[in-house]
């Protein structure tokens, strides 16, 4: 196929669509409204349970005003029925406000005494929901660092995680939602009591009233909640496009690649698609309400008109009948604030299932490996491996075999895409294979505990962080060691990090966040260098560089690999870098294609095997520096690995020819690129 053909595939392009899990939005479509509402009350405890594990003398203190508050509403209601059979009572006026004023003081009590609860009630709710939402956005944290790597190239985990992060910001509101809803039962249970006591028939009356408003108002929760749900996908593209447009590494492409109202553009085409998605749940759920309000609109019609019927027919007394309007809105605003609160604490409790079965597993990513404790690794041999990225078809590796040993420098190289970084990362238990093994000293990464695992690697990758801390921080990465700022200016000299620290402000003490009060910024290259000293600070057995000088300028880059074997003296190195004058430093050298071992050799026996691809890609480089090609077949020891079979162990170069010794090494012919 000619490179301007396209298959039909190729014809339209692929939209920006977020990979999500359908599996939870199936599950919770499939809940019937009843056993949502069978779900409150566990709902509520879980919401005060919460709040106990954070603050218990808050809580305690919150359920005892609710009590209280309660009973307060029942007696003031009670003390309604007694004003108001005063009032209706016989006897002259004068009489009758006697008989009326304590139960009149009652109500005052109850009122006054129950705003002060209210308010009260209010002040431990406002000073603990956002510890509870604090604490729980903190669990989703600790889930996260503890989730394999490998998570992240997963279908569905990022969706996972962004519906915990919103479980765990509206736990904000649960104990809130729990707690109005208890108010409301607790007002419900006091008012249906008066209610009952008036005339029996009433209450059940008004339940059915209420009823379906309430099976309405859970069915549009849900509704809401599942569209919330599906729209996750599109909220997090924005928020990605988002952070895209305002990054500061790319603001200057922006501009200069006039890419602004393209960018714009493409927020918009989401924002229209989530625009439309959360018209069409907001119809829906108004349809549901609408149904609901007016059933239970008809009903209420009903209850009054019972009452008028009551007290008409002489069933019930009139200041009966007047206590029981009371008593009739009371228990009506109870009933609604259960439906309405009840509604939001099932719509926070499906949030906060999200929340909570992402820490139950990590989003289905918590480590399941061994709990052997590994120490400095004298040999990492990797036997026939293989490794496939979850969301790709493709492997990545394919029957690689290869060992390092501490004091050895091993580079891999190899074009790009070839699976060299892919590598690194199996090789220092960042990812586990899919076939074959990597073995620590005997001990397979899977059988390690990778806590214990990492603290034995060191690794400088392509894309490093840079921290918004200090320099310190930077280089010890929170993990002094025993000698402190020594080891650090260690490090730091050895990366040639020492002149960026010497020009800081506050030497080590320098906050690196320009953006942060008192900050400066460095350079890419002096992040980078900094990024190299973390690495030799780290008393780790195996340290990998991947593309450790891409940004630096020949006179550090050449410092890091002078310096870089007396680093490997206590270490196992692993090199990836497409620098060909850097291997050199190597004892032996990989090359990878396509997720294979093709080659592998000292510096020497590569560059000496004419037809090899090592010596292809070498010959490459010279070109452009007028370093004429090297001519040296006596030295083609180095191995070609042609064969697709991964039946590489046999084929090993078993020299460890230093290549620094070599006369092809690049210091002999002044190859510098
Ligand atoms: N997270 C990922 N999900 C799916 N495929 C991936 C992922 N990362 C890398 N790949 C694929 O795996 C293969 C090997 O990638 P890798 O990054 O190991 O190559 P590399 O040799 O380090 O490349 P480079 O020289 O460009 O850094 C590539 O085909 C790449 O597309």
């Amino acid at each position: 196929m000619s490179a301007t053909t396209t298959t039909p595939a190729e014809a339209t392009d692929e939209e920006l669509r977020w990979l999500a899990d359908g599996r939870r939005i199936e599950a919770i479509e499939a809940i019937s409204v009843s056993a949502m509402a069978r779900r409150l009350p566990a709902l509520v405890v879980r919401a005060f349970r919460l709040g106990w594990h954070i603050d218990r003398a808050s809580v305690a203190l919150l359920l005892a005003c609710q009590a209280v508050s309660a009973v307060l509403g029942a007696a003031g209601l009670f003390a309604t029925t007694g004003t108001i059979s005063a009032l209706f009572g016989p006897g002259q006026v004068a009489e009758k406000l006697a008989h009326a004023a304590p139960s009149v003081i009652v109500i005052a009590a109850a009122a006054g005494a129950r705003s002060l609860l209210g308010i009260t009630i209010r002040t431990i709710t406002i000073h603990l929901s956002p510890r509870i939402s604090r604490e729980a956005e903190a669990a989703v944290l600790r889930a996260t660092v503890a989730a394999e790597l490998t998570a992240y190239d997963h279908a569905g985990y990022n969706d996972e995680l962004e519906a915990a992060d919103r479980g765990a910001e509206v736990c904000v509101d649960i104990v809130g939602e729990a707690q109005n809803l208890l108010a409301s039962l607790a007002s419900l249970i006091g008012a249906a009591g008066v209610l009952t006591v008036l005339h029996p028939a009433l209450l059940p009356l008004l339940v059915l009233a209420a009823l379906p408003q309430g099976v309405a108002s859970v069915r549009a929760a849900r509704v809401q909640f599942l569209a919330n749900r599906a729209a996750i996908g599109d909220r997090r593209i924005l928020a990605n496009l988002r952070w895209y447009i305002h990054l500061k590494r790319n603001a200057d492409q922006v501009r200069s690649d006039t890419m602004g109202d393209f960018l714009l553009d493409k927020y918009e085409q989401v924002g229209r698609r989530l625009d439309a998605s959360s018209r069409r749940a907001a119809m829906q759920s108004a349809r549901v309400s609408v149904v609901g309000a007016a059933a239970s609109g008809l009903g209420t019609a009903l209850v009054w008109a019972a009452m008028l019927w009551l007290v008409s027919t002489g069933r019930m007394s009139l200041p009966r009948g007047g206590a029981a309007v009371f008593a009739l809105a009371a228990v009506g605003t109870s009933l609604h604030g259960i439906v309405g609160y009840g509604a939001d604490l099932f719509r926070t409790g499906m949030y906060l299932d999200d929340w909570s079965s992402f820490l139950d597993t990590a989003g289905g990513h918590r480590p399941r490996r061994g709990t052997e404790v590994p120490q400095a690794p004298s040999r990492i041999a990797v036997e026939n491996l293989s490794y496939a990225y979850p969301a790709s078809d493709r492997t990545a590796l394919d029957g690689v075999s290869l060992h390092v040993g501490r004091g050895e420098i091993l580079a891999l190289v190899g074009e790009n895409g070839s699976g060299k970084t892919t590598l690194a990362k199996l090789l220092a238990g960042l990812y586990l294979p899919d076939g074959g093994s990597v073995r620590w000293d005997g001990r397979d990464t899977r059988d390690l505990d990778p806590q214990a695992l990492w603290r034995q690697v060191a690794v400088v990758p392509q894309d490093y962080a840079r921290w918004p801390m200090t320099c310190r921080e930077n280089i010890t990465l929170g993990q002094p060691t025993a000698e402190g700022d020594s080891a650090v200016l260690r490090a730091a000299d050895a990366s040639g990090a020492g002149e960026v620290v010497a020009k800081l402000r506050r030497g080590l003490s320098t906050l690196l966040a320009v953006e942060w009060m008192g900050g400066e910024e460095l350079s890419g290259g002096q992040w980078q260098r900094l990024a190299i000293a973390r690495a030799f600070h780290r008393e780790a057995g195996l340290l990998v560089l991947d593309e450790p000088t891409a940004a630096l300028d020949p006179r550090a880059e050449h410092r890091i690999f002078q310096n870089l074997r007396t680093v490997a003296r206590e270490r196992a190195v692993v090199l990836v870098t497409h620098r060909l004058t850097n291997v050199a430093v190597a004892d032996r050298i990989v090359v990878l294609e396509n997720g294979k071992v093709l080659q592998e050799g000292t510096f020497a026996e590569l560059v000496a095997d004419e037809g090899g691809r090592f010596r292809e890609l070498w010959d490459l480089q010279n070109e452009r520096t007028g370093v004429p090609a090297q001519r040296s077949p006596s030295a083609a020891k180095g191995r070609e690995h042609r064969g697709t079979d991964g039946a590489h162990g046999s084929r090993r170069t078993q020299g460890h020819q230093r290549n620094q010794e070599s006369p092809e090494s690049p210091e002999s012919n002044g190859s510098s690129l």
